[in-house]
């Protein structure tokens, strides 16, 4: 039989083998109702992978292609696998390494950096210090973020001349790297891996902004010191012992959609991370090796008038082994506004939503997952998503 449950003041019917999942939204909560059976593989055809190498083709037909393919992928599932990136395999490694080095230090040299310490929520989050979602458990992560630094993009030449307002909406802090200078080799193999993913969007930026019918170029000015940040995700093996014990539904990190413009995402080889599809049914999104799985965020489906989906991912890692994965998220320059794209309205598809910036947007899903919870939160200011 259906059960009834009270969705946003109004009574709304559960199928059968269904359950609803709330999540944070900058809107507040939202309500989805999920499959209760368990997650099975996606298919290639629901989660493609895209040949990303084209992007940088020097025919403009090419790359149409590559944007065609992109435009599927985000209007269907929101998800792809990105293959022919660029970034050497030796720049993963290396982050890799520095990430495990990282993690498995004592939890007192952790402390140093601390998020707790940072002005700007910049640095370590420690076990059990975040729920992704609040019906879910307590994510089992750890979790070292950091955001965009000018000093450290190849594409600034001169710091200084940047305008102020672009510079206000600067969130980096240089204590991540003053506390973690004990490892020597940290800085230095992580912010060449920011670097990496950063010039790879930059150049996906432009494939999207074709698959949105917008000349190339539509978000480079948007995009000139991007909210680009990076957190390295350290999940240990969830035992069985703690699944049969817990209250909730255990999870590495819980139900959640990316706050950004899109996300790409390094995992390992272990696998956990599940995509929600619009039938509500969880699907593993596995490993695929040479690959980074990229999503949409939660401002560029807002900008294109929900077109472009942002889909409910989660992980849980359930091999025996520690997982790891390193996410980049972008986002816009933190003082840029964007409406609707011009190409994602017409007489049948007016306009949703009021142009936003970047940095109110933030602080809208800051708010929301504050009064969800009381304090903290991921993807939000909490964390660089
Ligand atoms: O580790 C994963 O597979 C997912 C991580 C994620 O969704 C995030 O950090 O936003
Ligand atoms: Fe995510």
């Amino acid at each position: 039989m259906a059960t009834e449950v009270l969705q946003q003041q109004a009574t709304v019917q559960v199928p059968d083998g269904c359950t609803i999942l709330e999540l944070i939204s900058a809107y507040g909560p939202v309500h989805r109702t999920i499959k209760k059976d368990p997650p099975r593989d996606a298919t290639l055809e629901e989660i493609p992978i895209i040949e990303i190498s084209r992007i940088f083709s020097d025919s403009l037909d090419v790359r149409k292609t590559v944007a065609k393919e992109i435009r599927d992928a985000a209007a269907t599932i929101g998800f792809f696998y990105m293959k022919g990136h660029g970034i050497p395999e030796k720049v993963i490694n290396t982050a890799l390494q520095s990430a495990q080095d990282f993690f498995h230090q004592p939890e007192e040299i952790k402390q140093r950096v601390n998020q707790a310490n940072s002005k700007w929520f910049n640095g370590w989050n420690g076990p059990k210090s975040h729920r992704a979602n609040a019906v879910e458990s307590l994510d089992v992560r750890e979790s070292f973020g950091f955001r965009y630094d000018p000093r450290y993009d190849p594409s600034v030449d001169d710091v200084e001349s940047i305008p102020q307002e672009i510079k206000d909406g600067f969130r980096a802090e240089e204590y991540c790297w003053t506390q973690t200078a004990n490892l020597s080799h940290f800085k230095t193999d992580v912010l060449e891996y920011w670097r990496s993913c950063l010039a790879v969007a930059r150049r996906l930026i432009r494939i999207f902004a074709l698959a949105l019918d917008l000349p190339e170029d539509y978000f480079d000015a948007m995009t000139s010191h991007p909210d680009a940040a990076v957190a390295l995700n350290y999940y240990p093996s969830i035992p069985d012992s703690v699944v049969e014990k817990a209250d909730a539904e255990v999870v590495s990190i819980g139900s959640h959609t990316d706050l950004q413009f899109f996300t790409m995402l390094w995992q390992d080889q272990n696998g956990g991370l599940q995509v929600l599809n619009r039938d509500g049914q969880w699907l593993n999104a596995k490993p695929i090796e040479g690959t980074f799985v990229v999503n949409i965020g939660d401002y560029l489906m807002r900008i294109t008038n929900d077109r472009f989906i942002s889909t409910v991912h989660r992980a849980k890692n359930f091999s025996k082994n520690e997982r790891y994965s390193m996410p980049f998220f972008l986002g816009f320059n933190f003082n840029e506004t964007c409406g609707v794209l011009p190409s994602c309205v017409d007489s049948d598809h007016p306009a949703k939503y009021e142009p936003i910036s970047c940095s109110e947007w933030v602080h809208l899903r800051f708010k929301a997952t504050n009064l969800e919870r009381g304090s903290g939160g991921v993807h939000d200011e909490t964390r660089p998503s």
